[in-house]
């Protein structure tokens, strides 16, 4: 198993050591799945599980001091999974492979999807907020308000100017950490995308991770696995991008270049993605930094 995984797009992190042995823990254990499916999952667990990264536990807080999560999945067959806005769910990857391979359906979405997970043993009820995160959601002074209430108070807070969204703001609530992993067997691809979302969105914000072709997207080609500025990673479908280029016939370290190259050009904004192809991983991003780990096994 061939196995390429991510820990974020943004600022550069204050500890990337630890960091980055979560991440070749992770591909390592990514290697031993069975299949590429399995291989993803396991892999974006371990990553899920660790508060340095924002999936899972220590995920990105909304305006209401809520940590929901989202995840995507597909595999080269073209079968997709995917489930968002689900509080208390720590694997949220595992809840898009129910999605994938236990409903007829590609996309389940909050209460409903929670409901999914317990049904299918995925753990349910898990308290995904960090001492970190609450102190940080609670120094912003958080409105008890409605909507309205809630975007006057998250104009000047959400995105990370300094991270991926070019945008000014006050605080400096990490955007960054999202995970995914790409997974080869020689024969068939799969990719996922897991991810707490942006600080201090407007709650019950969605972004591009469980969107097909934006947070993930995976054909015969092979797959790929994006994070960075949501909004504008939809904008430009920047993992089917990415694919596009592979099924074009070039590398996947070209595949990932220029559709970053192509983001940047049309967003200005800041991302990142990683690319398994047949015969090489690549990645790229233009933030200050991404790490990735990648184990070529069997
Ligand atoms: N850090 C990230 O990659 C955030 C993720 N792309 C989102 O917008 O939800």
């Amino acid at each position: 198993m061939r196995v390429i995984v991510h820990g974020g797009a943004g600022g550069a992190p204050d500890d990337p050591e630890p960091r980055q042995a979560v991440l070749d823990e992770a591909a390592a254990r990514g290697a031993e799945g069975a299949t590429p499916l399995d291989a993803v999952e396991s892999a974006v667990g371990v990553l899920e599980s660790d508060p340095r990264f924002n999936a899972g536990v220590g995920g990105a807080v909304q305006s209401d001091g809520v940590v929901r999560t989202d995840a995507g999945v597909m595999t080269s067959d073209r079968e997709v999974g995917a489930a968002c806005s689900m509080p208390g769910v720590e694997h949220a990857a595992s809840v898009a492979r129910v999605v994938r391979s236990e409903t007829p359906h590609i996309f389940v979405s909050g209460e409903h999807a929670v409901d999914l997970a317990a049904e299918f043993g995925v753990e349910t009820g898990v308290d995904l907020l960090t001492d970190e995160t609450r102190e940080r959601y609670e120094a912003e002074d958080p409105t008890r308000g409605g909507p309205r209430e809630h975007l006057d108070w998250l104009a000047s807070r959400f995105g990370s100017g300094d991270d991926q969204a070019g945008g000014e703001s006050e605080s400096d609530a990490p955007d960054h950490d999202t995970v995914g992993a790409v997974a080869t067997d020689g024969e068939t691809f799969a990719a996922v995308t897991s991810t707490g979302g942006r600080s201090f969105a407007l709650a019950g914000r969605v972004g591009d991770v469980p969107q097909v072709g934006s947070g993930f997207f995976c054909t015969e080609a092979g797959g790929a696995s994006a994070t960075g500025a949501g909004e504008d990673i939809a904008r430009v479908t920047l993992s089917r991008r990415a694919v596009r280029h592979l099924e074009d016939g070039v590398g996947a370290q070209q595949a990932a270049d220029r559709a970053i190259d192509e983001f940047a050009e049309i967003t200005g904004s800041g991302a990142g993605v990683i690319v398994l192809g047949g015969e090489e991983a690549g990645s790229a991003f233009n933030t200050d930094g991404m790490q990735t780990s990648v184990v070529r096994g069997e």
